[in-house]
């Protein structure tokens, strides 16, 4: 008989603990594995003395996992360190940048039955692209400003581990979201509320996490966060096809994903990796934006086609999809972004793109 580990967990979840919540809730396992009938973990006690304090809980654990049908033996290993606490691995939410962490991100997922929605937010778009460098996350940025000042209230969670650029983009760099413990109050800029996972870790810590880490990660922020009431939660994914991906469509009732690309092959074809991905994953793909597209001279007024052009929209059409606009390649976009004013909050050309495509969403009721 084949033991799940959501059976182990659930069954860890029934015994509680002398303080309330139980093992599961409180994040002392680690390392569980089922194999076969052997179950093992590891239970993570503060100190000592915690250690001493759980030594009848460990003993329930085993009662109650050994009574579950097909395991033979279970193994539990309770750790607590001996010296002083180094620091929570994880840098938590901080006030201002010196206040203790008080919320570890970074753990174990809760079980959930299937997606779920996230408390007061009505949609949920995954920005995702096959390849990096294409511009999703400034097209993130600028659209969550555009949707603001189409009068939408609009959410943008930066889930981008390998490099979360949205505190820049958006003029955050250095501010740091508080914690009551429980929850993470975002932060908020140009009309958008933002939080980024790269605003709750050391700098490079979420890299060396695996699957289940990464799980527990998005997990916590999308629900330890205080987004409010939003019509729109806009989500930068990292590029390509993995577990953040993977983890927000499990976890969350994603209402679609929009697909950024480059007119060029190489990044069309990535870009229907991702597509193929979210097929898989049950998320529907609501349409492609073309980024880079035209290159207007601020001199001469000449239109070139640096990565070409039409690619993304020809694409669209070939797959059936939704081609939602285009935004052309100027150096003012990068420079808002990196002066962290994103054009869609100045007046222009460019800007006017963003609004286009705020209000294609919109009027298609996706945002
Ligand atoms: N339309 C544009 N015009 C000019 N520069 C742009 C445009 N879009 C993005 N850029 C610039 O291209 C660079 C890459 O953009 P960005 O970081 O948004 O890409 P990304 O797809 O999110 O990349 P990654 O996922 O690898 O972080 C940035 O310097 C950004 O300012």
């Amino acid at each position: 008989m084949t033991i799940s580990r959501e059976s182990v967990l659930s069954a860890l979840q029934k015994i509680v603990l002398p303080g309330g919540g139980n093992l599961v809730s409180a994040d002392l396992v680690r390392a569980l594995s089922v194999d076969g009938g052997t179950v093992r973990f590891v239970i993570e006690a503060e100190n000592a003395e915690a250690a001493r304090n759980l030594a009848p809980i460990e003993a329930e654990a085993q009662r109650q996992l050994m009574a579950i049908p097909g395991v033979e033996k279970v193994q539990i290993v309770m750790t607590a360190p001996t010296a002083a606490r180094a620091p929570a691995p994880q840098v938590a939410a901080r006030s201002g940048g010196d206040a203790p962490p008080s919320l570890k991100i970074g753990r174990h997922p809760t079980p959930q039955a299937g997606p779920e929605p996230v408390s007061g937010v009505a949609r949920i778009l995954a920005i995702g692209s096959g390849k990096g460098g294409v511009g999703k996350s400034t097209l993130t940025s600028n659209l969550a400003v555009a949707l603001a000042r189409a009068g939408r209230r609009v959410g943008l969670l930066d889930a981008d581990i390998y490099g979360p650029s949205q505190p820049r983009m958006l003029g955050l760099s250095g501010q740091r979201p508080t914690t009551d413990g429980q929850m993470i109050e975002p932060l908020h800029a140009h009309g958008v509320t933002v939080m980024s996972i790269g605003l709750m870790m050391k700098e490079g810590e979420a890299l060396v996490w695996r699957g289940p880490m990464l799980m527990g990660a998005l997990q916590q922020m999308l629900n330890q966060v205080k987004w409010g009431e939003l019509d729109v939660l806009l989500v930068d994914l990292p590029p390509g096809t993995g577990d953040v991906q993977l983890s927000l469509c499990q976890k969350a009732q994603v209402s679609g994903a929009i697909i950024v690309s480059t007119p060029q092959d190489v990044a069309l074809i990535d870009a229907r990796r991702a597509i193929d991905m979210f097929d898989k994953l049950k998320t529907p793909v609501l349409g492609l934006v073309e980024n880079m597209s035209t290159y207007i001279c601020p001199n001469c007024g000449h239109e070139a086609h640096l990565f070409g052009h039409g690619g993304v929209a020809a694409e669209a059409q070939q797959l059936g999809l939704p081609f939602l606009g285009e935004i052309p390649l100027n150096l003012e976009v990068r420079l808002a972004g990196d002066a962290g004013t994103p054009v869609a909050a100045t007046d222009g050309p460019v800007a006017d793109a963003f609004a286009r495509l705020a209000n294609r969403l919109i009027g298609g009721g996706m945002a």
